[in-house]
């Protein structure tokens, strides 16, 4: 095959792992451009250790000064949740089970439009370094590390995956050296994150997320080119039948509907780009309250964006005849089976794949630093000088790094599609903390205990949830392109046996994990309100100003207001902290005066 130029890769080839000893798939120039990517990441980093406060507070090195326009910002945002996860993840998606996984784009609207009007003010204006001291304010202390804790918890596995996946991917189809390039990732990132602090990070997400759409872009052109245009493109995908309709069928254990993608979704996106401790504190970095909405909005068409191109990569690739297994490593096979001969744009696909992995762990460090300093360390060792605490901040961005290092080889035993994997993690802990910060902002009879309580529930059912659903996973068929004609057969056998309708626990663990999020959302917010109502509700006065937002109020607006005022807190969002501290300050003031006056 090598002679005749054609691609190296067997067609209909059962097994994929390919013999790595014909490293024809990189020139010099790809490595070149993977170089250049590393270079210019760690370029940046130095530059912003080097220049303006050289990182030398707290201030600058977790906040950016909170002095970013609203443009870095936006792509910043894009970058922390787009990694080669979804990459690789989302094009396997289109190409085994047809665009249904498309609609999350529905999800996208209330998903941007929420942060931008509730949590964003509510953060903002309270002034916090990190989402969790706003548990502190409404709550307590105790729901404020747990809160801290269980966000670690989630972003230190959600970095195992990003990391593991594009190195394994790549190793799988090229030989490209596993634990080297996890390695060189994962110190070039740790080395940036640490130097440069968060406007290094942001800056480098700028960056990076330029260079992950050009890849995407790169790939769709030579693949459509390749096909032989548009047309032929779409003419192979309808016949195919990879476009799928909108699929309204309102069954919660079907797994991907506009309901469970567009509604369940949204919950996603919640605990995302609304109470994600690396979303807020991007939010907080912008120089005014204005800045962060804008920041916010301007996402909306990026993410859709991101989302149509790895989309659409998912059906170019369909446009191959070739049957292989499905797995992650597919889409790489694909790409280097297309960009084979074309010097350049194999590396170009490298450093998109890991543009996105690294925009993603670099962001997952810097706000685990932040948090771990903001909520663990600060109030424990109030007097702490400002040098120490950076000195601190650093030591804590380099041993994450090194503890994702870690986390990227349990990936290893995961085995699961990466999206899916990434996905059900947000569902399972993001989702319970999602729920934690709607219990104490629209709720405001919810106290500690009811939070805490509700947290600790809302994480149990989820894992029971999560890993029952693993364990009693009905081998459910593999779409049937994804095979060699053995396993078609099998296949055909197998769903002609129609699947006995599960009942009862089994049923509960078929849930769709797209509903995760809002399931365990809704089961922490549930629970919370139970405990708080049964250990004596919070009432409104005694709730720090400022950590309500008056969602019910608004939601009843048609109730009259004597009604409104009983059932649901009208404080106005509007007055802000100081204002209302002057307010109490002043009625404590009168009412000593008159007190001692009488005397
Ligand atoms: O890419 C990843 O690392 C995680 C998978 C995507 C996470 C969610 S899906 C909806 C939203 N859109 C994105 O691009 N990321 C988030
Ligand atoms: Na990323």
């Amino acid at each position: 095959a090598q002679e005749q130029g054609t691609s190296p890769f067997p067609k209909h080839q059962e097994t994929i792992k390919m013999d790595p000893s014909d490293q024809k798939f990189f020139t010099v120039i790809d490595y070149v451009i993977f170089a250049v990517l590393l270079a210019a990441s760690m370029g940046i980093g130095l530059y912003y250790a080097l220049s303006g406060g050289r990182q030398r507070t707290t201030q600058e090195f977790l906040m950016a000064d909170r002095s970013m326009g609203c443009l870095p910002v936006s792509l910043s945002l894009i970058a922390s949740f787009q990694s080669a996860v979804a990459i690789i993840g989302v094009p396997a998606e289109i190409y085994t089970h047809g665009t249904q996984y498309w609609f999350i784009g529905c999800a996208y609207i209330l998903g941007l439009f929420i942060p931008a009007h509730i949590f964003i003010p509510v953060f903002y204006r309270l002034r916090v370094s990190s989402a969790y001291q706003y548990l502190e304010l409404r709550f307590s202390k105790a729901v404020r590390i747990c809160g801290t804790f269980t966000f670690i918890f989630q972003m230190v596995i959600y970095m195992g995956v990003c990391v593991y996946t594009p190195a394994f991917a790549l190793n799988a189809v090229t030989g490209f050296e596993l634990w080297g390039t996890v390695l060189a990732t994962g110190l070039v990132c740790t080395l940036y994150t640490t130097l440069g602090g968060l406007k290094a990070v942001i800056w480098t997400d700028v960056f990076q997320t330029v260079v992950m759409f050009a890849g995407q872009l790169a790939v769709i052109v030579v693949g459509v080119q390749k096909t032989g245009g548009v047309a032929d493109v779409w003419r192979k995908v309808w016949e195919g039948n990879r476009i799928s309709g909108l699929d309204l069928n309102p069954d919660p254990t079907e797994r991907h509907t506009f309901w469970t993608l567009g509604v369940g979704g949204v919950f996603l996106m919640l605990s995302l780009y609304g109470v994600n401790q690396a979303q807020v504190q991007r939010y907080l970095s912008s120089r005014t309250e204005k800045e962060a909405v804008r920041s916010c909005y301007m996402v909306f068409p990026s993410l859709q964006l991101a989302l149509a191109l790895s989309c659409v990569m998912g059906l170019v690739m369909y446009q191959e005849d070739m049957f292989i297994v499905c797995f992650p490593q597919m889409v790489i096979y694909f790409v280097m089976d297309m960009l084979h001969g074309l010097p350049g744009l194999p590396g170009l696909f490298i450093a998109c794949l890991f543009s996105a992995a690294l925009s993603t762990i670099s962001s997952a460090f810097n706000s685990l630093a932040t948090v771990t300093m903001e909520d663990l360390i600060k109030p424990q060792y109030p007097a702490m000088t400002e040098a120490r605490a950076t000195l601190l901040s650093k030591v804590l961005a380099m041993s994450y790094g090194l503890l994702c290092l870690a986390m990227a080889y349990l990936t290893h035993l995961m085995g699961d599609s990466v999206l899916q994997v990434a996905l059900k993690i947000f569902g399972m802990v993001g989702g319970p903390i999602l729920g934690l910060f709607c219990l104490g902002m629209f709720f405001p009879w919810a106290n500690s205990i009811g939070a805490l309580v509700g947290l600790c529930a809302g994480l149990v059912v989820a894992f029971w949830l999560g890993i029952g659903s693993i364990l009693n996973r009905s081998t459910r068929p593999l779409p049937l392109e994804c095979g060699t004609n053995a396993t078609i057969a099998i296949q055909t056998a197998f769903n002609n046996t129609t699947l006995s309708q599960p009942s009862g626990l089994k049923r509960f663990y078929s849930l769709s994990y797209m509903w995760y999020s809002g399931f365990n959302c809704t089961t922490v917010i549930l629970i919370g309100l139970i405990i708080s109502f049964l250990t004596g509700p919070t009432k409104e006065e005694d709730v720090m100003p400022g950590t309500l937002y008056p969602l019910l109020g608004k939601l009843f607006c048609f109730l009259p207001e004597h009604l409104k005022k009983k059932l649901c807190c009208v404080t106005p969002l509007g007055q802000t902290v100081s204002e209302r501290i002057d307010l109490i300050a002043k009625n404590l003031a009168t009412f000593i005066y008159d007190v001692f006056a009488v005397e």
